[in-house]
């Protein structure tokens, strides 16, 4: 990791994030920093806090304790009033694993990318919405029939990339990727890959890419951070972190069939690490 980044460089930096649940420290002191432009993974077994630490930079939970500083401006407390949450909401969205449930049954995609031009650029005629929504369905390999479409009527392929394409209609800096490609067959995961990016060259988003399947965090991520049971194992450059892993967890991360919701215990017995 880059240590000498200046301000300017950092899309996202948390720091000593912690989050109780009662007496469970779900989020442990969670440090790290995702470099403008950059791809960050984290990664780790089912319930070594991935979410929660997504949630929290969301701002759909309160901080423990520490802090998250997006594009410059703290945002470890809630959002006052309508116009920082829009403000919020540009600087950051996310990506959820399965589209289906994000994306509002009975709203044609062309209407819901309408919808968010509409809450991020009040100023917008309708022509240059339509003509922006056109160019949207357009970046991420949609036609003006899909949007058109009801989500019920598209492969979860598109439907994915329906979600992406609201997700960049806020123009973003940075775009959170909560296990967006698990749910797809493996062509289409590859396709869905690439698309997310081209659109990282082309816009210059940052992606913080929570994932269980190391396989695609290599493919997408330059940095990546291990946590479990809620703190950071290890973390550093993507592809030295996978091939030379320092921590035994990550080794045994690296050892295991990835599938979604990653039980360890039987591996862990079979090699011998503890629990
Ligand atoms: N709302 C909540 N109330 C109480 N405990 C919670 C809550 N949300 C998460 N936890 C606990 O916090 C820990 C971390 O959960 P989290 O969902 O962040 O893990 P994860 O790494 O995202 O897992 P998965 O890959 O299964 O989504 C777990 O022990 C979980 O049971």
């Amino acid at each position: 990791m880059n240590d000498t980044a200046t301000p300017a460089d950092v899309a996202l930096q948390v720091t000593s994030l912690r989050k109780d649940y009662g007496h469970i420290a779900a989020v442990n002191d969670v440090s790290f920093r995702l470099e403008r432009g950059g791809s960050l993974a984290i990664v780790g077994e089912s319930g070594s806090g991935k979410t929660t630490t997504a949630k929290m930079i969301m701002g759909l939970e309160t901080p423990t304790a520490g802090t998250i500083v997006a594009c410059g401006r703290d945002r470890s407390t809630p959002a006052r009033g309508s116009a920082e949450r829009r403000r919020r909401g540009r600087e950051l969205q996310i990506v959820f694993q399965d589209p289906y449930s994000s994306l509002d049954p009975r709203q044609r995609i062309a209407d819901m990318l309408a919808e968010v031009l509409l809450i991020h650029h009040r100023h917008m005629t309708a022509p240059a919405r339509a003509a922006r929504v056109e160019e949207l369905l357009g970046l991420v390999g949609l036609t003006e029939r899909h949007g058109r479409s009801l989500p019920s009527a598209m492969s979860g392929g598109q439907r994915q990339r329906a979600a992406i394409a609201r997700a960049i209609a806020a123009e973003p800096e940075i775009v959170i990727l909560d296990e967006s490609v698990a749910a797809l067959d493996v062509s289409i995961q590859a396709q869905v890959l690439n698309l997310l990016a081209d659109l990282r060259a082309e816009l210059g988003i940052s992606y913080l890419f929570i994932s269980h399947d190391l396989a695609v965090v290599r493919q997408i991520t330059d940095t990546i951070v291990v946590m479990r049971n809620g703190s950071i194992v290890e973390q550093g450059r993507t592809e030295e972190v996978l091939d030379a892993p320092q921590h035994p967890y990550t080794r045994l991360l690296r050892a295991s069939v990835p599938r979604r919701g990653w039980d360890l215990r039987a591996l862990r017995e079979a090699v011998g690490t503890g629990g």
